[in-house]
């Protein structure tokens, strides 16, 4: 459900009201994603140049990489014609991101780099691939968190009530604190991007080790996250930590970087920002949530499974109920 809500609003985003293309796109970024994604044995020899040719794996995203060019293509010649239809009519509509791009690419004649059908076809396997995991991946998590820590969803339930009457709306978000650092919390033990990669642009010396220049350096997120030394009680669920925190995902607390830093963090925190709050206020406004067979919170299976992101590796199944005593200052 969560993966379905969050591939929705990106494809409407990106592609505007295209379900055939966008039902087609989806399996071809799935197998992106997994065939990305995850450890082999070509990252840790990756001077052998040969490995990812002699195990396939090299051929298998060429190939991907070839369905989804000619889907993009198709996407994109579809919105011209649109475009050129709607413009002898005199006709306006809402705009999406291939929208954006082809007026960018219209109105760049004077900047230096123009934008390429290449690049925007880049841009926008990008914008799929990137939300592909990461945001129904921190969703699942957070409620998985709040399903084992009861008085968690007590208080984050309490305050999406009181905070919203009838419907969440946008503007009540900011009004979140205590969801907020239930989402940072979630964020610490649960990154969604994981490993950090990056290569060192000049050869150095770091705590005694020798760096040489053009190493690939993987920085693990994870395990930062879950570091004693950084983290009091850092194993336990506990959102009150980021309470009246300056702690923040912008990417200057090296300790904290669910987006990454620096010049190659996530381009996308104001978009997926808001569709994480709201889904998981939405959920908490309209619904109670149950275990499934009577299991404990205790007993909910938290297994990981690492491909790009870290994702649940037993599908999360909750049970909803929809409960008007739940929701006292509505009623009165
Ligand atoms: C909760 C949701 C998300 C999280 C936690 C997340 C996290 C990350 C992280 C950790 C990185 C690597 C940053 C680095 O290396 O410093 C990244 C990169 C990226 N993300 Fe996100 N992301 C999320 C949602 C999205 C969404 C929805 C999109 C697209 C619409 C997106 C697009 C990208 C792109 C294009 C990059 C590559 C940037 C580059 O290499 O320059 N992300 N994201």
């Amino acid at each position: 459900m969560v993966i379905s809500l969050t591939n929705s609003i990106t494809s409407r985003s990106a592609f505007g009201n295209a379900p055939k293309q966008s039902a087609n796109f989806f399996p071809v970024v799935e197998s992106m994603v997994s065939s990305g994604g995850g450890f082999r044995v070509s990252d840790l020899f990756p001077s052998i140049g040969l490995i990812p040719v002699i195990s396939g794996h090299r051929s298998n995203l060429v190939a991907l990489h070839r369905a989804a060019d000619s889907m993009l293509d198709e996407v994109i010649n579809q919105h011209m014609e649109n475009r050129a239809r709607r413009r002898r009519r005199l006709q306006t509509s809402t705009e999406d991101l291939v929208d954006i791009l082809l007026n960018f690419q219209e109105n760049a004649d004077h900047l230096d780099l123009p934008l390429t059908m290449d690049s925007m076809k880049a841009v926008l396997l990008n914008v799929f691939i990137g939300g592909a995991d990461t945001t129904p991946g921190t969703i699942e998590w957070a409620m998985s968190e709040i399903m084992r820590n009861p008085e968690v969803m007590q208080r984050v339930q309490k305050e999406v009530r009181s905070v919203f009457r009838d419907e969440v709306d946008e503007e009540g978000l900011h009004k979140l604190e205590y969801l907020n650092a239930v989402i940072k919390e979630t964020f610490r033990l649960h990154p969604a991007g994981p490993i950090l990669p990056r290569e060192s642009r000049e050869s150095m010396e770091i705590n005694g080790f020798h760096v040489p220049q053009k190493s690939r350096i993987m920085i693990n997120m994870w395990a930062i996250g879950r570091d004693p030394a950084y983290w009091g009680e850092a194993e336990k669920f506990n959102p009150e930590r980021f309470l009246d925190s300056a702690i923040d995902y912008k990417g200057t607390h090296f300790t904290f970087l669910p987006f990454g830093g620096g010049r190659r963090m996530c381009p996308a925190i104001q978009f997926a920002m808001p569709i994480v709050e709201l889904t998981l206020a939405n959920l908490l406004f309209h619904f109670d949530w149950k275990l499934p067979c009577d299991m404990r919170p205790e007993d909910l299976d938290m297994t990981e499974h690492f491909d790009t992101a870290i994702r649940r590796k037993e599908k999360l199944c909750l049970i909803p109920t929809t409960t008007t005593s739940a929701r006292p200052s509505r009623l009165g």
